[in-house]
């Protein structure tokens, strides 16, 4: 491995260096830079054995490092330039960045047409394949530990926000991007859509990307990225969180199918509690628990402003911090918009509700209209835009 500056640069061949990747990068320093060769004998020459996921951006391996860290190396796909661009994002955005609830990027790998991110190993998968993905897992998730888990999330995203210079939006906070490690601390994944938000700036115009169910509305409507874009996330993963349920489960009576929908006809019934994960067989704090209902409303108002900034919401996780019940208003559901419709190219207009039958594997559809993917890639992606059409 090899520790270099991007400015100083490391040779890579012109021929086959990917367009761009040096001017992208030349803001970035510090990245380490593996070579193919140490990440194949890492991994095995990158064996099924020691493959332990896939994305939509190529498959990830366990590997050991030449150092004896025990990394995932994450192999982008060679043919998809919206892999390109999320790869040097996610560069950009996380070298250098250290906190307790952040995945930590070893480096990268650039040779030839490979491109690869390495990162520091988790043992226990993500929210998604393991507290929302069935028993299979094996994991149980006790009240204590969701608790640990919600406030991590909340602190990674409030450091993003409030600490790093220039302060960052994930835009695509959702469970499949919570990594747990041996302890079950999160740590926020995929930093691929996140963007830098410049001092003395409020919002930043994007296309619209991030995961059908997680989408904040306003954002879906008008495309300009806030940090309350991350805050609506978060409060849906929140409630997944003290639920066990992901956002949308088909399999649910209609009026229980949307999570956030369900909240809000609980939580106007007073009877919130009813929502907590059975799975718990009532060793729980119930009032702990209704009372993170309700932050995860407070999260998701219709009204962006109203929401609170994540450094609030840790504090009022924490219990260091109150909030007023009756300024809870009324969240930002997705039937509040079932006009909004995601123009597809070229194919037929979409929904934003009902996008398309690719699902990842937490039952969510992936929205991105930057660019388009490979055909091999099994997420859901696809040209996408957004239009808002009230005519009916
Ligand atoms: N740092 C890591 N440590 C351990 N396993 C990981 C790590 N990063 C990813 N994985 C595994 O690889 C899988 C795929 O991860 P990846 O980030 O590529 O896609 P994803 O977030 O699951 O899906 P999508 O690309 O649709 O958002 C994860 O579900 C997880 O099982």
């Amino acid at each position: 491995m090899t520790c270099l500056s991007f400015l100083c640069g490391r040779k890579v061949d012109p021929t086959t260096r990917p367009s761009g990747f040096q001017d992208e990068l030349s803001g970035v320093h510090n990245v380490n830079l593996y070579s193919y060769r140490e990440l194949r004998l890492a991994t095995d020459d990158f064996s099924p054995e020691n493959k332990v996921g896939e994305g939509g951006f190529g498959c990830v391996y366990k590997g050991k490092l030449k150092n004896g860290q025990v990394a995932a190396i994450k192999v982008l796909s060679s043919h998809s330039r919206q892999g390109i661009r999320e790869f040097l994002t996610e560069i950009q955005v996380i070298t250098d960045i250290e906190h307790e609830n952040l995945v930590k990027l070893y480096g990268c790998c650039v040779e030839g047409n490979h491109r690869i991110l390495v990162y520091n190993y988790l043992e226990n998968n993500s929210l998604a394949r393991t507290l929302l993905g069935g028993s299979q897992s094996g994991i149980y998730f006790n009240w204590p530990t969701r608790v640990k888990i919600c406030i991590g999330i909340a602190s990674g995203l409030a450091y993003l926000h409030k600490e790093v210079r220039p302060h960052i939006i994930h835009r695509d906070i959702k469970a499949s991007n919570i990594l747990l490690d041996k302890d079950l601390t999160p740590k926020i994944s995929d930093f691929g859509l996140a963007k830098l938000i410049p001092p003395n700036v409020t919002h930043v115009s994007t296309r619209v990307a991030g995961t059908v169910g997680y989408l904040a509305p306003e954002y879906a409507i008008t495309g300009q990225v806030t940090r309350r874009v991350d805050i609506y996330s978060f409060g849906i993963l929140l409630i997944e969180i003290v639920s066990g349920r992901s956002n949308n489960n088909t399999r649910l009576p209609m009026d229980e199918q949307y999570i956030l929908e369900r909240t809000w006809q609980l939580y106007e019934r007073n009877e919130l509690v009813l929502l907590v994960d059975a799975t718990l067989n009532g060793d729980f704090d119930a009032e702990q628990a209704c009372r993170f209902l309700k932050i995860g409303l407070l999260c998701t108002q219709d009204s962006p402003m109203l929401r609170p900034s994540m450094s609030t919401v840790v504090e009022i996780l924490s219990g260091k911090k109150d909030f007023d019940e009756s300024t809870i208003t009324k969240p930002g559901l997705i039937t509040d918009f079932r006009d909004l419709k995601i123009k597809s190219n070229p194919k037929p207009q979409h929904h934003l509700y009902h996008t398309s039958s690719n699902q990842n594997s937490s039952g969510s559809d992936t929205l991105d209209n930057m660019t388009s993917t490979s055909p091999s890639s099994s997420r859901a992606t696809m040209t996408f835009t957004a239009i808002c059409d009230r005519s009916g």
